[in-house]
């Protein structure tokens, strides 16, 4: 299955750097909050791992996933920050909620981090169902959130050096 081939979450191959002087906010949704609660676990283990400071790593909660598209352009109106991490568990219902959901925030993220000249990293799992969300928020397909995490970091210095 494709997902097995993918597992981010082994990061010994990558160079991801110190993120020591790096400043980040995370933007955290409340829907699924089983989920998003492991993700944002797998956030923070993944910043603090590779050298980033509890100062300077803010969090910000909203409802739902929709709304990490305003939270993350709240965010930045802090110009310190390097690096905006949104993440969010959005779960297939019985109408099509679910598809303009996922499309909204996939896109007005990526036009909330061009806006803002940032990175604004799409932590969001789109899943089917529960199981296929906790299977990638620390279960056998890693965690997203650490993923998101080591990609802000990757992101934030290349930012820092252009
Ligand atoms: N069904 C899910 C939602 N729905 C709520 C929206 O994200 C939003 O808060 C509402 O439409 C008001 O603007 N949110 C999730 O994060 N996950 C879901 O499964
Ligand atoms: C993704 C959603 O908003 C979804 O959980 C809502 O459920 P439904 O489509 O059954 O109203």
């Amino acid at each position: 299955m494709s997902s097995s081939l993918k597992n981010l979450s082994d990061f010994s191959h990558i160079q991801v750097g110190n993120a020591a002087d790096l400043k980040f906010a995370i933007v955290v949704s409340q829907w699924n909050s089983q989920v998003t609660g492991a993700l944002l676990n797998g956030a923070y283990a993944g910043l603090l791992a590779h050298g980033a400071v509890e100062e300077n790593i803010e969090l910000i909660e909203v409802p739902g996933s929709y709304e990490l598209i305003a939270g993350s352009d709240m965010a930045l109106r802090n110009k310190e920050l390097d690096a905006v991490i949104a993440l969010g568990c959005v779960i297939q219902g019985e109408t099509r909620h679910f598809d303009f959901i996922c499309q909204a925030v996939g896109t007005e993220l990526a036009q909330v981090g061009l806006k803002h000249s940032k990175p604004v990293i799409f932590g969001v799992l789109t899943t089917d169902n529960l199981a296929q969300a906790m299977d990638r928020a620390g279960g056998k397909h890693g965690n997203k959130g650490e993923e998101a995490a080591i990609t802000a970091i990757q992101m934030g210095l290349i930012h820092r050096s252009h």
